[in-house]
């Protein structure tokens, strides 16, 4: 017997013990060896644990969908047996992905298969939730404080790739998982991180077995769900009648969707009709074979009942989770990709215009300018006398946003498309629905005189590695690339950055007395204070560059070294903090070390176009959220001022504007990541975990503020980060300390 058949034999009897069949076995095994490009150790580590969860994960997606819930309830109501015969669709739309290409996939999936447009389609018959983690991951366990406080060079904690296989692994999983929670399949591709993009299987409607044993009279459920997300109202009707006249069910292609969830074993049927009228209503039936003419169910008893079943099925909802809701934002889907077809019709020469819905507005909150609409809520931003402009934010001002435009939030998803994944907005404290306006924009863009100069005859050879293709974390010796960080991948293939990486960057945020500063000659910043007679610099922190591979490199975008150029993976949702600390950020999954969050994004501007903005905020007595891209100012030499650039994350900018501070203990690093550039003027400000982060932990960072500053220009807000190691003065925490109470 060959070593890969004994180990795989070895595997299967372990997992025998476990209580998994060959069959259940199997196919994961091969799927985790594809994932793993055919390495076994994180596999065969902590004793398989890495192949135990995927079984269980793998077993997890049969998850029963909020449609069939609703059949199930109302099979209930009319004492009616309804018998779950069927896998989730999704679930095997992964499995389908995973198994792409090993005979696995062949042999284990039934013929089920579905266009992107049909995916929609299912999604919006109930089964794309992305606000809540439907699927609650096991815990990781978090270890509190996991890095090291003390001053002085922290040491590396060894290989993360050896220490951590399985959490590691179990994110690979997770992350598929929740890709296809998504319902984005094209998430599933990153999520595996190391697979080449597959083509897409082709079918027409997503189809599962459902009601196997109910009676054939074909009645119909129709959910009549306005448009504005109001509220749903419903009815049970025979099937003799029609949707009503007012909604013309019109052709599908057009406006309306229908998802046959159907079991292939028998005729038996349950069918989401999906269909909207051109004055905006649109209109939801699901219709399943149960005879109901006998029968009057009211159906806030039936929604009552699905929730209750959700809650059961998928253990954690939010507090306002209702199959109403869930109804008004599939109405909402339909209407919006109604739109998004008349778009691509009226660009097409105005083709069948009129038979589109019209837009319906995405549940969303208006905020309304000068308001006093500040999302920091109780805490304190004091007014500085004078503008201030530091190595990390300074303060926040919300309302400043609001001065310029107003824009709409949609709470569904914040970033309204722009990242690959929903970010939803919630609060369970206040009466504000949703923080003060800002433009969502997912990538950094120039304000104006930034000199950021992406071009790819400025890349040398010695700067990408053009000679590399498909992954090149799995070549035999690191690629150019490598090279910033001394010739080891900062990344592991699991797309974590390592271990010894993070504490070091922790290190130089958290104790920088311990670290090189740089003084400039001329320091940009004192220079656009004052021209004439520049004060002398104060020093820059001087960190050290992830580089990852680029376009001008052969490796495709699967490859291991490009991590943060892929975006937001991880579920995140902006909330209202209970401390008073206005809006944060949280992630919605267990989160392990290492892993990238999201990058500070806003607009990119030069040093003295920050300090313009700075004195307009300061002379209004607001503050402003700017991040200086000053990482590397040492090796440049004297910097023109369009060479001297931050960030401001005010009017344009992304999630990473929410998180709020906290002092030593945060649970994220800012780390500069070289992407398309190879000198380091212009860079990215990434964030990773520094230590596992539980599902609903607030994402925090470390703005580097000396609170005891009391003289200085800047007047920090009052800290109630609730770290034991707060800074503030006026903390209690750190006047217990003083005090010796703790
Ligand atoms: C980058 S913003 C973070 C998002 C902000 N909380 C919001 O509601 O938009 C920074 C501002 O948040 C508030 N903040 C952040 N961390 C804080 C902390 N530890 N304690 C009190 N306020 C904090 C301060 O008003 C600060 O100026």
């Amino acid at each position: 017997m060959g070593a890969k058949a004994d180990r795989a034999r070895k595997a299967l009897d372990a997992m025998k013990l476990l209580g998994f069949s060959k069959k259940q076995s199997t196919p994961v095994l091969r799927r985790l060896l594809k994932i793993f490009n055919d390495n076994w150790e994180p596999i065969e580590d902590e004793c398989y644990r890495a192949l135990a969860d995927a079984i269980l994960d793998a077993q997890d997606n049969n998850q029963t969908p909020a449609s069939q819930q609703v059949m199930q309830c109302i099979a209930s109501f009319i004492g009616q047996p309804y018998q779950q015969t069927f896998t989730h669709p999704y679930s095997r739309y992964i499995l389908g992905l995973l198994y792409q290409g090993t005979e696995a996939a062949q042999e284990d999936l039934e013929p089920h298969v579905t266009t992107r447009d049909d995916r929609h389609t299912y999604a919006s018959a109930g089964e794309d939730d992305n606000e809540t983690p439907l699927v609650k991951r096991p815990r990781m366990g978090t270890s509190e404080f996991g890095h090291q406080l003390q001053p002085g060079p922290l040491q590396p904690t060894g290989s993360a790739q050896g220490a951590s296989a399985s959490p590691e692994t179990h994110r690979s999983l997770m992350l598929a998982q929740q890709a296809a929670d998504h319902g984005d399949p094209s998430a599933i591709g990153d999520a595996l991180i190391l697979k080449e993009p597959k083509p897409e299987p082709q079918i027409n409607v997503a189809q599962v077995k459902a009601c196997r044993d109910a009676r054939a009279t074909s009645d119909a459920i129709d959910f009549n769900v306005g448009s504005s997300g109001a509220g749903a109202r419903g009815r049970v009707v025979n099937q003799a009648q029609s949707l009503d006249s007012s909604l013309q069910a019109v052709p599908m292609g057009n406006n309306r969707v229908v998802s046959t969830v159907q079991n292939t074993q028998d005729a038996s049927s349950v069918e989401v009709d999906v269909a909207s009228s051109t004055n905006g209503e649109v209109k939801m039936s699901l219709k399943c074979n149960l005879d109901l003419s006998k029968f009057s169910i009211s159906m806030e008893d039936v929604f009552k009942m699905v929730e209750e079943k959700c809650l059961h099925s998928y253990k954690v909802l939010p507090p306002d989770f209702s199959i109403g809701k869930l109804m008004s934002e599939v109405c909402q889907s339909v209407a919006q990709l109604g739109t998004r077809h008349a778009d691509v019709h009226s660009n097409s020469g105005g083709l069948h215009k009129e038979a589109v819905a019209p837009f319906v507005q995405p549940i969303a909150c208006k905020v309304a300018v000068g308001t006093n609409d500040n999302g920091a809520g109780g805490s304190s931003v004091l007014e500085s006398s004078e503008p201030c402009l530091q190595n990390s934010i300074v303060a926040w001002d919300p309302e400043l946003a609001n001065c310029k435009r107003r824009t709409t939030h949609d709470v569904t998803d914040i970033s309204k498309g722009e990242e690959r994944i929903r970010i939803t907005v919630v609060n369970e404290f206040g009466s504000e629905t949703c923080p003060p306006s800002f433009f969502y924009i997912p990538r950094n863009l120039v304000f104006q005189n930034a000199y950021v100069n992406i071009s790819i005859a400025r890349i040398g050879d010695e700067d990408c590695c053009a000679d590399c293709s498909g992954n090149c974390l799995s070549a035999s010796l690191p690629c150019a690339c490598a090279r910033a960080t001394g010739g080891d991948y900062v990344y592991t293939p699991e797309g974590l950055l390592k271990t010894a990486f993070i504490d070091e960057w922790t290190s130089v945020n958290l104790f920088p007395e311990k670290h090189h500063r740089f003084y400039c000659k001329a320091c940009p910043l004192e220079r656009s204070k004052n021209e004439a007679s520049p004060d002398p610099c104060k020093g820059h922190l001087v960190r050290k560059f992830v580089k990852e591979c680029w376009s001008k490199c052969g490796c495709g975008m699967q490859c291991g070294n490009r991590v943060i150029q892929r975006g937001i993976t991880c579920r995140l949702q902006v909330f209202f903090t209970r401390e008073g600390k206005g809006w944060g950020l949280r992630t919605l999954e267990d989160l392990p070390k290492g892993a990238f969050v999201c990058e500070y994004v806003g607009e990119v501007l030069t040093s003295s176009e920050l300090y313009e903005r700075a004195i307009e905020s300061a002379r209004n007595g607001k503050h402003m959220h700017q991040v200086l891209l000053d990482a590397d100012w040492g090796s440049e030499g004297v910097l023109r001022d369009e060479e001297a650039l931050g960030i401001d994350g005010t009017f344009y900018g992304n999630v990473g504007r929410f998180i709020n501070h906290r002092c030593y203990d945060a649970n994220l690093v800012q780390i500069p990541v070289e992407v398309e550039t190879p000198d380091h003027h212009y860079y990215h400000l990434a964030f990773f975990t520094t230590k596992k982060v539980e599902a609903f932990e607030e994402l925090t960072w470390d703005y580097g503020i000396d609170f005891d500053d009391v003289d200085g220009p800047c007047k920090a807000f009052r800290c109630m980060c609730g770290s034991r190691y707060c800074r503030d003065p006026r903390s209690t925490r750190r006047m217990d300390r003083a005090a010796g109470r703790n």
